[in-house]
């Protein structure tokens, strides 16, 4: 029986395809095979020893302690562009609500007082107060052309805004998506210089963090709108106050409020719902779930944002998944502590990625518990796994 700890409530559309006889899930275990997770804060936690996968049903994975877990040879999955429609949708209607001055009116609306005749005296008096501005003609910048940064750009251009978009590593896939009415920016510092509206479409890192400094915003065109609904973080939130107070910059929309922004007159803070809509939910739980579940039970990995992808038939064959660091000899060792307990491989599948390698291996024979613990010890080697059976053929057709 696997075991599934859930540190956030994951849709049910993805726990439901982990079979009840295979699978106990629950929010509370102490010996979990697996984690999955949205936005809990895992750095500090104490990881389990059992524990063999993480599942991130979502895309950022900054509240993950990815390194650590390279170290011990775990996995972290996570969902790319599961949840990006609906980030896609939220960014738009941040323009919106940028442009139009919407939630300061709405604000406006909601304090009027009197009769009826006195409402419509006050609403006529008061709306010039909160006049905005149309997208069409204005440039918007997109900063990040992944799984989000694409929709939003391709969308930007169907409302008849021009965009310029900004990724040094975007790719081929990426590259596709994106129509070629996009212009190249050279910089960030580019495209932050021809833009009226910047959005943020970047994973929180060190590269990232601080990206929307002071310095920057004093460069940005005057009266620009910036919208964030990438992380806390990316943008200076002080500096950000100052644009904003100065007028630099017209308004702020973001996903993140802090104590310092959220009742700011030209700041705007959601409550971290760029993904929470049902369709990315159940979207993001179905695609974690299905790949951690072909790891605990075939070793295969997809979409792992530390581990090679690496995906091998099940032939009949005994099992191993060996995670190991990159450095050379690795396999010939494994596969020499094989042949020395009289273990021939079948099939065979070895991939790595920056400091870590994985390898699959098909045996013809049972692999007994010191062999396991030979390969184990091999200098190198950070965890190694006996994968037990086959997937019966009719649910490996169904993912
Ligand atoms: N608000 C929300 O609820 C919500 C939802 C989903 C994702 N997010 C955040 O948005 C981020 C992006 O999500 P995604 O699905 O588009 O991810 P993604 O991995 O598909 O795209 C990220 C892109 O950023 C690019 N990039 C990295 N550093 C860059 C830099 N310095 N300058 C320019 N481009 C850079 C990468 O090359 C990549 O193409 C996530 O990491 C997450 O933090 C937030
Ligand atoms: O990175 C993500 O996918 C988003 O920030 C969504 O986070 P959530 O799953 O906690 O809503």
């Amino acid at each position: 029986m696997y075991k599934i700890l859930t540190l956030n409530n994951i849709a049910l559309a993805g726990l439901e395809r982990l079979p009840r006889d295979r699978y106990e899930v629950a929010s509370e275990f102490q010996h979990p095979d697996a984690i999955l997770v949205r936005s809990h804060a895992m750095h500090g936690m104490a990881l389990p020893d059992t524990l063999k996968a993480v599942g991130r049903a979502g895309a950022g994975v900054n509240n993950i302690p990815v390194a650590e877990l390279s170290q011990r040879g775990i996995p972290v999955f996570n969902a790319p562009g599961a949840n990006a429609n609906a980030v896609k949708e939220l960014v738009i209607a941040g323009m919106l609500l940028g442009a139009r001055n919407i939630v300061q009116s709405w604000d406006f609306a909601r304090g009027l007082e009197g009769d009826d005749e006195t409402l419509h005296r006050q609403t006529e008096a008061g709306k010039k107060n909160f006049a905005g501005f149309e997208l069409p003609g204005r440039t918007l910048g997109v900063v990040g052309l992944g799984a989000i940064g694409v929709k939003v750009a391709n969308a930007a251009l169907a409302l008849g805004m021009n965009v310029v978009g900004f990724d040094p590593d975007i790719t081929v896939q990426r590259a596709w998506q994106l129509s070629s009415q996009v212009q190249q920016a050279t910089s960030v510092d580019d495209l932050f210089a021809r833009s009226d509206f910047i959005t943020l479409h970047v994973p929180l890192v060190e590269g990232t963090r601080g990206l929307i400094s002071a310095q920057r915003l004093r460069r940005m065109r005057e009266e620009v709108v910036i919208l964030n609904f990438s992380r806390q973080g990316i943008v200076d939130d002080e500096a950000m106050v100052e644009a904003l107070d100065s007028g630099r910059a017209y308004a702020y929309i973001c996903d993140f409020p802090t104590n310092l922004l959220k009742n700011h007159p030209r700041v705007v803070t959601l409550p971290h719902l760029g993904a929470s809509t049902r369709e990315a939910e159940e979207n993001c739980a179905v695609m974690v779930v299905d790949q951690v579940r072909d790891y605990l039970e075939n070793g295969n990995i997809h979409n792992s944002v530390n581990f090679p992808e690496v995906s091998m038939p099940r032939n009949g064959g005994v099992r191993l998944g060996i995670a190991n660091a990159n450095t050379p000899n690795m396999v010939g060792q494994i596969s020499t502590a094989l042949a020395e307990a009289g273990l021939n491989i079948i099939d065979m599948l070895n991939k790595s990625r920056g400091e870590v390698a994985y390898t699959l291996i098909d045996v013809d024979n049972e692999v007994s518990a010191a062999v396991l613990e030979r390969i184990g010890a091999i200098s190198g080697v950070l965890a190694v796994r006996l994968i037990p059976g086959t997937v019966p053929e009719h649910e490996s057709e169904a993912r």
